[in-house]
């Protein structure tokens, strides 16, 4: 009975109750102030606004968190991008952390930090899910979509060679053990906020020894939920019937290797909202959990006081209630959701309002 009402009527709420068995928190609060420390890595473009918003909230809403500054400004060790020991220790001490966009240089210079990230702490798999605000109309409504994306390989490998000139190779590394991993933690997800279905999205008509793995474990790991209908779909068609039909999936939590996930999120955040600025993310390792907006450093507003600071927000929800801290993760959200409802002049930009990243923070924490 619990399982089917989880997930309804919340926006980024499916952590509430229904905790996977995997990845789960450990930490605890300092046992002089009562207080977390979480590791916060403000980002680049549009970061440190959206931070700022976040830290103010936080601070009007009593949450018992105190911020860490952490700089993840790249270095590097043997021509390989690194970030720096203390973020390292920092992280794995307080076992979560919030981040801002990183921004990553085009074609030169250091690696993607999201991605050295994602690597350095083993964060498998990165729950994305987009959902309609109520009372804030799009092209769309009602849409309800949950993607996990595997989150350490597949195109993101890295592995890429000049094999002569103008030839280029890039690998797709997909393993046994990283497949199982973000697939595990699907199922148990979708046992958890109590959806009948897992879509596992895929292309192996083409790749067919890679995303062929990818599927041939999740059937394989399928008899030890049969709770749960496996389904398997390949990602032209996810394409096609998540435009045409996104309700259709309000059912389901779809899972997928890397760079489909990153695809198909953006047009789910396309979908629920028209808009990035909504969209929040959990990056989960088996001992360390990291949250992120989905959306990137966005420098053609940065410094200019317009970006949305709801999907970081949103992050820092599903962070609360990651944390088991839910009554102020439901106290934030509903904030921010009534603030967005209430009309054109308390939304930003991005959703065709006039509000600016202050102004809106200011009418949230009138919400509290
Ligand atoms: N996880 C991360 O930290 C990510 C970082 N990036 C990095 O961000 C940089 C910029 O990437 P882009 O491809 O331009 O994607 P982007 O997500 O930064 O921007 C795409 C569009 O969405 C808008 N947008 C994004 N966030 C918004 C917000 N909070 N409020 C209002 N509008 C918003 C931007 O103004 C832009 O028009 C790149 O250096 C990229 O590597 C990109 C994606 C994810
Ligand atoms: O690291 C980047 O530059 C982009 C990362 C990204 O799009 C993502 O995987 O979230």
């Amino acid at each position: 009975m619990l399982r089917n009402t989880i997930y309804r009527g919340s926006f980024a709420r499916m952590m509430t109750t229904g905790q996977p068995n995997i990845g789960r928190f450990t930490g605890k609060p300092n046992p002089v102030t009562g207080k977390y420390t979480v590791p916060f890595i403000e980002g680049d473009g549009v970061g440190p606004e959206i931070s700022k918003s976040v830290k103010d909230i936080f601070a009007a809403a009593k949450v018992p968190i105190e911020w860490e500054p952490c700089d993840v400004g790249p270095i590097f060790v043997n021509g390989l991008t690194t970030i720096p020991d203390a973020a390292v220790q920092s992280i794995n001490k307080h076992l979560v952390a919030l981040k801002g966009p990183l921004a990553t240089p085009i074609g030169k210079g250091h690696r993607s930090l999201n991605l050295t990230l994602r690597k350095t702490f083993n964060l498998f798999a990165n729950v994305r899910p987009a959902r309609s605000v109520p009372n804030y109309k799009t092209t769309y409504q009602n849409v309800d979509l949950v993607l996990i994306r595997e989150n350490t390989e597949g195109e993101y490998s890295g592995i890429e060679h000049v094999i002569s000139p103008g030839v280029i190779q890039s690998i797709k590394l997909i393993t046994k053990d990283a497949s199982e991993r973000v697939i595990r933690y699907a199922f148990e997800y979708t046992r958890a906020i109590g959806r009948p279905r897992l879509v596992v999205v895929h292309k192996s008509t083409i790749q067919r020894m890679a995303d062929g793995l990818f599927v041939n474990v999740a059937k394989e790991l399928a008899s030890e939920y049969p709770d749960i209908e496996l389904q398997t779909e390949l990602i032209d068609n996810t394409i096609l019937n998540v435009v045409t039909h996104p309700e259709s999936y309000t059912d389901a939590v779809s899972v997928c290797p890397n760079l489909y996930g990153d695809i198909l999120s953006d047009l789910n955040s396309g979908l629920s909202a028209g808009s990035l600025g909504l969209t929040p993310s959990a990056n989960i390792g088996d001992k360390v959990s990291i949250f992120e907006a989905v959306h990137g450093s966005a420098p053609d507003i940065a410094g200019q006081n317009k970006a949305n600071p709801t999907a970081l927000l949103l992050s820092s929800v599903m962070m609360l209630n990651h944390m088991g801290l839910n009554e102020h993760a439901t106290k934030i959200e509903n904030a921010i959701l009534s603030t967005i409802a209430s009309g054109s002049e308390n939304r930003t930009g991005d959703l065709a309002g006039t509000a600016t990243t202050s102004s809106f923070t200011e009418a949230v924490i009138n919400k509290l």
